[in-house]
Formats: structure tokens, sequence, C-alpha cells
């Protein structure tokens, strides 16, 4: 019987957001009567398996020490420069301590369905390998450049998601070793294919969006309304 796995949250909340061309970084931004992050941390709450959640916050994040958080799992470390920066710092603030594994998922993303969490943890524990959350594309996929074809075969296309669940120290020299190569790395995915090693795609639903730009917010707060409203009842 192997022994219980440590797992511990990474949150990259240290963006400035830029694509929403708001006056606030979009993570503050209050939906569904709490800000975007609240609601994040508030669902990555309900998973006892966290032993810590760590949040990657700017240096200079005037907001989060307002914010009226209750769970003493939370903790902050320093974001960086890119969101991989930010991942990598976080790693790097757990050393001392490290968990046997690590689930990613961005402070944007507040709408994840905890069943989905729970079936990616699972069938990665079960495999003894990596993964993420993603949800095979649905709409015709096109290459920009408009002078040759540009139809994206899409049969086995998926869009990722978080989170993205990998063992604390195969992510950690995976990420040190793609940042150090100059590698354009978006995901932690990216850095574990960037080593050669496997990356398990877990089916999730499409609805867990990335609130990117400002016709997202609209969408974010309905369907943030009605999971209030599903789990009040
Ligand atoms: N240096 C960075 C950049 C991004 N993020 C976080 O990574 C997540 C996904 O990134 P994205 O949606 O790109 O957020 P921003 O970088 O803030 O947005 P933009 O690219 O529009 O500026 C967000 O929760 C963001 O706060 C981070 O922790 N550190
Ligand atoms: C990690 C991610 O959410 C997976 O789709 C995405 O790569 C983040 O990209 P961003 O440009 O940092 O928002």
């Amino acid at each position: 019987m192997r022994n219980k796995q440590t797992i511990v949250a990474i949150v990259p909340a240290a963006g400035v957001g830029s694509r929403m061309q708001h006056n606030a970084p979009k993570q503050y931004i209050q939906l569904a009567g709490k800000t975007i992050l609240e609601h994040t941390l508030t669902k990555l709450s309900q998973l006892p398996q966290l032993q810590t959640i760590v949040v990657a916050l700017s240096d200079t994040d005037p907001y989060f020490d307002e914010l009226p958080l209750t769970d003493a799992r939370i903790v902050r470390s320093s974001g960086g420069k890119e969101r991989a920066d930010s991942v990598l710092n976080s790693l790097l603030f757990l050393a001392p301590n490290p968990p046997d594994w690590v689930l990613v998922h961005d402070a944007a993303r507040p709408l994840v369905d905890l069943a989905d969490i729970e079936r990616l943890i699972s069938e990665c524990l079960s495999a003894n390998e990596g993964g993420i959350l993603a949800t095979k594309v649905k709409d015709t996929i096109k290459r920009g450049d408009t002078h040759s074809k540009q139809t994206v075969p899409r049969d086995d296309l998926w869009q990722a998601l978080t989170p993205q669940f990998f063992k604390y120290n195969e992510l950690k020299d995976a990420l040190q070793n793609a940042l150090q190569s100059e590698v354009a790395i978006t995901d932690e995915a990216s850095a574990i294919e960037w080593v050669n090693k496997p990356v398990k795609l877990i089916a999730g639903r499409s609805d867990n969006i990335k609130i990117t730009t400002p016709e997202d917010l609209a969408l974010a707060g309905f369907l943030l309304n009605k999971q209030q409203n599903e789990s009040a009842v």
C-alpha cells in the first residue's frame, strides 16, 4: 500500500490581466458577491486532501491581505515575470518541506468543477503519472496563415485547462530545465513534455473557463451565481 501521498495546491495569481483592460488585476474583479480569486480559493478549500494552498502573488499586490479568507492552509508566495516563473517560485517556496504532488490551478478559473478535480487526482495517483484537465475542441480550428490551407484537423485536439497535477520533483526539474532552455512554457504540461514525460489528458467540463477578456465576465458571473444557488440547496 503506497503511503498517503501529500498534495499542495499552487494558485498562480500574480498576473496583471492586461487583456481584461480593467483598472485592477482581473483576479480581484467582483463577480457574484466575491472577487474571482476568492471564488477560486473557496472552491479549492473544499478539497480536504490539500495540505497547503500556495497563492503566487505580485510582491506589490495591495489587495490580497484585504480578502476575508478563513482557510488556514492558504499562504502566499512571490509571483514572477511570467506564469511559469510564478509557478516555479512557488515550487521553490515549498522546497524546505516538499509535497509528493502539486495541483496547479489558475486563479482565473473559478468555475472549475470539484468532481473534475477529484477525478484528475484519482486517475493520476492510480496511474502514478501526472495529468491535466482538458476539453476536446468543439469548433473548427484555423491556422492564422491566410495564404495556405488553414483548417487544422481537430479529431485529436484538446484545449488544456487547469488544474494540472504533477509530482513535485518532476515539475520543479522540468520547469527549471525548460526555463533555462528558454522554451515557451504556457502551462505545466508543456514543461513536462519538454523533458519527454507523459501527460494524461483527463476530460473536464468546458465551462471551466479562464476569465481573460471583458466578454468572459457576464458568462462567468452567470455561472458563478448558478453554482452558488445550486450549492445552497
Ligand atoms: N506572471 C504571471 C502571469 C499570470 N499569472 C497567473 O496565471 C493565470 C493565467 O494567466 P492569464 O490568464 O494570462 O492572466 P494574466 O497574465 O493576468 O492575463 P494577461 O495575459 O491578459 O495579462 C492567472 O491567474 C494569472 O494571475 C501569474 O501568476 N503570474
Ligand atoms: C495554463 C492555461 O490556463 C492552460 O490553458 C493557459 O496556458 C494559461 O495561459 P495564459 O496566457 O497564461 O492565460
